[in-house]
């Protein structure tokens, strides 16, 4: 059984992935006591997490909050549990780590590495030799070329697109639509076409 932790839109995307890959769901977790994720039963607290039999998942979209509940369900040895939509197409020598989410139409090309606790959100392409680290989110329809590396913790906007053997830093977010054709600096924000530093992001 998979418990689910976070009760918002992202956690509802969760529990459909959940039930389409034929895992049965214990409850939810959130910190707000009139949480509701449909008809399941509210666990308690994040904070009131203790150790199970069940698989966790964290199905909360900030990648930095993840992060740390991460860190909470590791030091009380909770299993991790992984939600892959059975529409998605994994390629060849592909890694998925534990935690990670991957949305229905998505599609993960042949060598391509995704780290722990992330989300390859709905219809989204990893292709060949990407390297995606720790809590990072690739939104709905981001498209990334062979051979990138995202950082940890960064966020990817809806519908951008990143050419090959591109460099997104760690704790980096581009925005909606934009597209990177050079490397992303760490803990900065980056938009348009092509892609441009706006700020930081720390
Ligand atoms: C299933 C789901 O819902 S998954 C979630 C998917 N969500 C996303 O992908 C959201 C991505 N977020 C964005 O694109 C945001 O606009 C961000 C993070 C890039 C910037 O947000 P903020 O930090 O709030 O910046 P803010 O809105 O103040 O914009 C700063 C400037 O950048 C511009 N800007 C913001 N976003 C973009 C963008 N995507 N493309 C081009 N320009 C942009 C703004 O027009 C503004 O310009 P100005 O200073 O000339 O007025």
């Amino acid at each position: 059984m998979v418990v689910i932790i976070g009760a918002g839109g992202h956690a509802k995307v969760v529990l459909d992935i959940l039930r389409a890959s034929g895992q049965e769901i214990a409850g939810f977790y959130d910190d707000h006591p009139e949480a509701k994720l449909e008809d399941l039963p509210l666990l308690g607290k994040i904070k009131e997490i203790s150790y199970s039999e069940h698989q966790h998942i964290i199905a909360i979209g900030n990648n930095n909050v993840r992060e740390t509940i991460a860190t909470q369900l590791s030091q009380l040895s909770c299993k991790i549990g992984c939600a892959i939509h059975p529409s998605t197409v994994i390629g060849s020598q592909v890694k998925i780590g534990d935690g990670t989410v991957v949305m229905a139409n998505s599609v993960i090309n042949h060598s391509a590495e995704i780290g722990d606790h992330c989300i390859i959100n709905t219809a989204a392409s990893v292709d060949h030799d990407c390297k995606i680290s720790h809590f990072v989110h690739l939104s709905p329809g981001v498209h990334l070329a062979g051979n990138v590396f995202v950082g940890s913790n960064a966020h990817i906007g809806i519908g951008s697109s990143v050419i090959q053997s591109i460099k997104v830093g760690e704790g980096a977010v581009v925005g909606a639509g934009a597209v990177v054709i050079h490397d992303i600096p760490d803990h900065t924000v980056a938009v348009g076409c092509p892609a441009k530093v706006i700020k930081s992001n720390k």
